[in-house]
């Protein structure tokens, strides 16, 4: 691999929308710093840094309160640099980790005391080489009381996906809404499958994130608000928001942060949506010790 990357924008602009107090960002990632946390040797990319110290300083540019840092699919399976974020937060982050499934209960219950709360399944091809599914499921079995597994994956394998989630026993989270063609409308054939995917369990999430991502007609993203507002309507305690920050590989395409949160009031127009998606939601999986029961 050669030379690095940089997919993230260098002078977002401020937001015209601000998001309430406590507003958690629950999908972002850091890369590096590199000379203390070396890429993967399996890394389908090859970021610039993008450490704790940006990311901080973007939720604060942004107006939010708190990020769920995923591990991103360069670092592999070393989550060196995600707890390390994390430990810098003074406690206003949690993660996601991405584990070896042969992982020990000792090391699961490290990262736990470490802030993370979950692990992620990543079954796109241009991201990892291989996803082990009945690996991943005895890994699911042991994960520590209250974390949930996220997945990544493309439309198009959803229901070749069925009985794998279906049978893992813990809170599923998807990233991204397992990338629809929004284009196809709310009521296009991908957003109908993943209703139906949602409705089979109510212990289901998902990301109402990346207008970057999923809308081939690009900025403003209408087609995205468009096909996403009624799914946050239908599905509004169960959804979450995130930036995406730095946005792996989208150095083609690069989104202005400030531009992805106007994206907010767009698909969630009223206080309460917003109060969910920003809050409510994040916090009982993330923070739920501060949450009441
Ligand atoms: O679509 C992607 O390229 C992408 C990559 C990663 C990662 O590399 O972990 O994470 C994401 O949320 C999205």
């Amino acid at each position: 691999m050669s030379d690095r990357i940089i997919s993230w924008h260098g002078n977002p602009s401020k937001p015209l929308y601000t998001p309430p107090p406590g507003a958690i960002d629950a999908h972002c990632h850091v890369f590096g710093p590199m000379a203390d946390f070396p890429f993967s040797a399996k890394a389908k990319y090859l970021p610039e840094d993008a450490g704790p110290d940006m990311l901080f300083a973007l939720r604060d540019h942004l107006g939010f309160a708190r990020n769920v840092i995923v591990q991103a699919s360069c670092h592999g399976t070393d989550n060196s640099a995600t707890l390390e974020a994390i430990a810098k937060s003074n406690g206003k982050a949690r993660g996601v980790a991405v584990v070896d499934p042969a992982i020990s209960d000792a090391d699961l219950a490290a990262l736990h005391d470490g802030g993370i709360r979950g692990i992620r399944f990543n079954f796109l091809k241009r991201l990892v080489d291989d996803a082990p599914k009945d690996k991943f499921l005895e890994v699911a079995s042991r994960l520590p009381v209250g974390w949930h597994v996220v997945i990544y994956f493309e439309a198009d394998i959803l229901e070749e996906l069925r009985p794998f989630m279906d049978a893992i026993p813990v809170p599923l989270v998807i990233d991204h809404m397992g990338r629809p063609d929004v284009s196809q409308g709310p009521d296009g054939a991908d957003m109908k499958a993943f209703r139906t995917f949602l409705d089979s369990r109510d212990d289901i999430w998902f990301k109402a994130t990346c207008p970057d991502r999923l809308d081939p007609n690009g900025a403003p993203w209408n087609a995205f608000a468009d096909a996403v507002a009624p799914l946050v309507a239908d599905y509004q305690d169960r959804v979450l928001w995130g930036t995406d920050w730095p946005h792996p590989n989208m150095q083609d395409a690069i989104p202005d942060d400030g531009h992805l949160v106007d994206m907010i009031p767009r698909i969630a127009p009223t206080a309460e949506l917003q109060r969910k998606l920003l809050i409510d939601n994040p916090m009982k999986l993330y923070w739920p010790e501060e949450t009441i029961a």
